[in-house]
Formats: structure tokens, C-alpha cells, sequence
């Protein structure tokens, strides 16, 4: 459904709601190009086309894939991404976006696919060289690309009180995570915690490899210097759900409070109501139209009972599920997850999940 608070006030142009169909078999994804005659012509694309007056997002997907391509993906786990405005100029659209994990049979009888059931050009190329901007695609995939970037996997920072029955909590926590975080692993460091601070920037340099989630407010004024070395492994900065909720109630100013939002980073919100997936859309909306790094994903939680929160009561699955489809954003799950648990979450509506224990 476009998202009404999407549509720029001035326009009068009819919006154009196109599903899109992000289709790879593990790390080998499939582009269309689009003719020169075509709207945003001379263009690589994911396969995709105008959701009929008559019909679902899923069912235009599902139709649009086998008219363009003859895979039938009726079966597949069919994932929302993300929902997002763009403004060309001559066209409005509201793409509608999902990822398709194609079997190791269906890409086995499509891998060789060159051309398309209307004739057009079609590449399978891969994740990396896609991410790294080396195929032209119209200017509202840029989001679609940075959504991308979530990996199916975050690791969480355990908490100091984890180590307080030995004598040095710090060191432990550090030596802990240094030797645990698997290789290029993204981790969200919860520097929150007093304490922690220093480790995490002990860590972030013994460990270069890892990606690091930091929360937003941490990275601020006085810190700020402190991170120089290791900033560039900082990829997302994290904001709280109370954070945004300060964002959304004072009106949308750029400021959380006393602090500026950092504009330099994507950002995942942690959400746990419907209330707050409002404001994450909300803002996710307003990023983009700022031509700001976008928000890439929302922590949605918790699924399931943790030992980290005893206290809360567990949205369950069937509530999660129906929370995750109100996102505008990737959602990942959160609270009592394994990784092994990620096409459980899939089936439920999540692209990625995450955790501490089991994670590291
Ligand atoms: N299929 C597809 N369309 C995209 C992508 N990104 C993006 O901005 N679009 C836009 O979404 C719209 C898709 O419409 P479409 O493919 O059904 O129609 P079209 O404009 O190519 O041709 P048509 O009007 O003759 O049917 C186009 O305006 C296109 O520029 C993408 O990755 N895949």
C-alpha cells in the first residue's frame, strides 16, 4: 500500500505503483536492462512492473516475474524489503520491494538466461560488484542497493554483567568478544553501558574486520574525537525507539533532544509497537526526500522470550509478523533467535536477524 506521507503535497502527477523483484540465488542476483525507449531507459533493473488496479503487490510480483523471465516463484519465500517514493521528475513512482531466494534447481534452469520472454536483455550478476555501484540503475534504486547491505546475520555486544563473577569485567569483555565475533561479522556494540566505551574502542581496533553498529547519540561532541581512528568502521548508527519517538513528537526536527542526528550513516531504529514503525517510516520518508544515507532496517522486538529482558512480554510470531508488514524498511527479528532461525523469520517477514547469545 503507498504510504500516503510519501507523496510530496505539491504533486498532481498519478503515482505509478510498481512491484520490484530482488531475485538472487545466494550471492549471483538477476538485473534486466531496460530499452532506451523505456522510461529511465539504457538502465539496468530489477525485474518488475505496474501493480494492476485488480491486484496485490505479491501477485503483480509473482505475474511480472514470469512474464519477464518464465520463473515461476509461486513457492518461494517472498520477502518485503522496503516500500519507497521517488520522484523523477516526469514520473512519480512507489516501488514496492521484495526479496526472492531462488532454489539451487530454479537458478540451475535459469542461470543461463540471457534474454527475457519480451526480448529484453537479462544478466546475472554479482552481489558485490552490484553493491559496489558497477551496473547503472535508475536513481530510486540507490535505497534498494543500501537495504541490500544488511547482512542475514548481527551479532549483539553481551553485556559487562555477563563477566561479573571474575576480576576484571572489562578485560574479559574484550578478550571475550575479540576472540568470538566471527570474521567481517556487522556487530552492534551497545557502548550505552558504562564502562564498555573504552573496550569497544579497543575493540574496534584489535578486530578491523568487523562492521560496527554504534548507537547514534554515542558518537557525539566530545567521544567523537576519541572514534577518529576507528570511524570508518562505524556502518550504521543504531537509534533507540525512545529516541525516535523524541524525534517524531517534537515535530521531526533534525534533533533528538540535545543532539543533532547524525546525517553521515545509515541508520536501524529499534522498534517494538506500531506506533513506533510509524515514525521509523516517517523518517525513513524523510531521509529520502533529504537525500540523506537512508534507513536501512528496523530492530523489531523482542520475537521471542529473552534472558536479556525477563521482564517483557514477547510479541509472539503471529503479532510480530503483522507489525513487520507495516515497515517501510528491512525488519530484522530480535529477542531469542538463533541464526538458524533466519527462514523461520523469513516466512514471518524479516530479511536478517539478531542476538547475543548463539550469535557470538
Ligand atoms: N521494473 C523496475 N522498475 C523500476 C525499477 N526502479 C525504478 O525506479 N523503476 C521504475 O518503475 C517503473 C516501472 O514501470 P514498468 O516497467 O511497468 O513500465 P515502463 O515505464 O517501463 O513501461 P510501460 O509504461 O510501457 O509499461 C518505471 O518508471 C521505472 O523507471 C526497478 O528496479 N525495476
Amino acid at each position: 500500500m503507498p504510504n500516503p506521507s510519501k507523496i510530496p503535497a505539491t504533486s498532481h502527477q498519478k503515482i505509478v505503483n510498481v512491484a520490484v523483484a530482488v531475485i538472487h540465488y545466494q550471492a549471483q542476483y538477476l538485473l534486466g536492462f531496460r530499452d532506451a525507449a523505456q522510461h529511465q531507459g539504457n538502465r539496468h533493473e530489477f525485474v518488475g512492473g505496474k501493480i494492476d488496479a485488480n491486484e496485490t503487490a505479491k501477485q503483480a510480483l509473482i505475474r511480472e516475474v514470469a512474464e519477464e523471465t518464465g520463473i515461476d516463484i509461486h513457492d518461494n519465500t517472498v520477502v518485503k524489503l522496503g516500500r519507497l517514493h521517488h520522484d523523477y521528475g516526469d514520473k512519480q513512482v512507489s516501488l514496492q520491494v521484495y526479496n526472492i531466494e531462488l532454489t539451487a534447481l530454479q537458478y540451475e534452469q535459469h542461470r543461463h538466461l540471457r534474454y527475457g520472454l519480451e526480448g529484453q536483455a537479462l544478466k546475472w550478476v554479482n552481489k558485490s560488484a552490484l553493491l559496489a555501484g558497477e551496473y547503472h540503475l535508475p536513481a530510486a534504486n540507490k535505497t534498494i542497493l543500501e537495504w541490500l547491505r544488511l547482512p542475514t546475520q548481527i551479532a549483539i555486544t553481551y553485556p559487562l554483567a555477563h563477566f561479573s563473577d571474575r576480576p576484571n569485567p572489562a578485560a574479559e569483555w574484550l578478550t571475550y568478544h575479540e576472540e568470538k565475533v566471527a570474521p567481517h561479522a556487522w556487530l552492534y556494540i551497545r557502548v550505552k553501558e558504562s564502562g564498555v566505551d573504552n573496550c569497544a574502542k579497543q575493540l574496534m581496533t584489535l578486530r578491523p574486520d568487523i562492521q560496527v553498529i554504534l548507537p547514534f547519540d554515542h558518537h557525539m561532541q566530545s567521544v567523537q574525537a576519541d572514534y577518529q581512528i576507528v570511524a570508518h568502521q562505524v556502518v550504521v548508527h543504531q537509534l533507540s525507539q525512545a529516541a525516535l519517538m523524541t524525534w517524531f513528537n517534537n515535530g521531526e526536527h533534525i534533533s533528538v533532544g540535545e543532539q543533532t542526528l547524525f546525517n553521515d550513516r545509515p541508520l536501524i531504529v529499534s522498534c517494538h509497537d506500531a506506533a513506533s514503525i510509524y515514525a521509523a517510516n516517517k523518517l525513513s520518508s524523510a531521509r529520502l526526500q533529504q537525500q540523506l544515507p537512508p534507513v536501512i532496517g528496523i530492530f523489531l522486538s523482542p520475537l521471542l522470550a529473552t534472558q536479556t529482558h525477563p521482564d517483557t512480554a514477547p510479541l509472539g510470531w503471529s503479532d510480530w509478523s503483522t507489525l513487520a508488514q507495516l515497515a517501510d524498511m528491512p525488519v530484522i527479528g530480535l529477542g531469542g533467535l538463533s541464526p538458524a532461525m533466519i527462514e523461520r523469520v523469513a516466512q514471518y517477514g524479516g530479511i536478517s536477524v539478531a542476538g547475543i547469545r548463539q550469535f557470538i
